[in-house]
């Protein structure tokens, strides 16, 4: 880690703390992970596809259990009220009328079959291994450590907006359809990222919290690259290190 993601032992001012959050994003969001270079550069195989959407669906399925293992750990009925939002964007009334249901749709749109996104059994082991770290530090770790590892959302419009208009620009058979998972995205992720942003400025406000926090959205964004990272060293350069029992793409 760099000098610059440690918190002065004096404390950092809300404003310094955000700056330093925000450095952290520009330099480890995985927006810079090659597989996500390669993808906007219109270089992924569709199988290479397909394994992102069937690997990247495990983590959109952790995401409301973690956000429930946050709500445990909150006192103030306010917070759980703005905090349940997130739950309800990704289960929907019934559990399938969310975002893990639009991410469904996506991986099947690529020509992946549902019930195999859905069963997990094919995803990577290190996909497990990331999504089971990211759901076990929110049970784990204090309230404040939870909401800053949820702060990588801060970096994700930019990511969507990387990537969306390039998908549609550079695969034929990616379609506004397929990616209609993103359309509302970018508006709950700011809505989310302002509540966090302005909890973590609140609450960390000791030198030693404020380092809780820098370290929290470190070890978010290695989970996000981790996984970026895993499809690279399985599916890259022709696939030849797919782990036995891992999703194989149709030659
Ligand atoms: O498309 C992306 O690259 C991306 C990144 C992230 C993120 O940065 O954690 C999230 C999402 N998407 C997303 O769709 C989502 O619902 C989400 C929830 C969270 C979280 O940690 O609570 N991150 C993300």
């Amino acid at each position: 880690m760099s000098d610059f993601h440690r918190a002065a032992s004096g404390g950092l001012s809300p404003g310094e703390l955000e700056a330093v959050l925000r450095q952290v994003g520009a330099e480890r969001y995985h927006n810079r992970h090659p597989y996500h270079h390669r993808m906007t550069g219109g270089d992924l195989s569709k199988g290479e596809l397909q394994a992102w959407a069937l690997n990247r669906y495990c983590y959109q399925a952790v995401i409301p259990r973690k956000d429930a293992a946050i709500l445990t750990h909150a006192e103030d009925p306010a917070f759980r009220a703005e905090w349940r939002k997130r739950i309800e964007d990704h289960d929907g009334e019934d559990g399938w009328s969310g975002g893990i249901a639009r991410w469904l749709h996506l991986a099947t749109s690529l020509g992946v079959d549902a019930d195999a996104v859905k069963s997990q059994r094919l995803a990577l082991p290190a996909t497990r291994f990331a999504v089971g770290a990211y759901l076990a530090f929110c049970f784990e770790r204090s309230l404040l450590e939870a909401v800053a590892s949820s702060l990588t959302e801060l970096f994700s419009p930019v990511i969507i907006n990387e990537r969306v208009p390039a998908m549609l620009a550079k695969y034929d058979y990616v379609t506004a359809d397929t990616l209609a998972y993103f359309t509302r995205r970018p508006e709950q992720a700011a809505r989310d990222s302002d509540f966090a942003l302005a909890y973590v400025r609140k609450h960390a406000d000791t030198p030693e919290r404020q380092q809780q926090v820098i370290d929290a959205l470190v070890f978010k964004c290695d989970i996000l690259w981790a996984m970026l990272d895993a499809l690279q060293h399985a599916y890259g350069e022709g696939g030849g290190n797919i782990p036995p029992g891992a999703f194989r793409p149709e030659a």
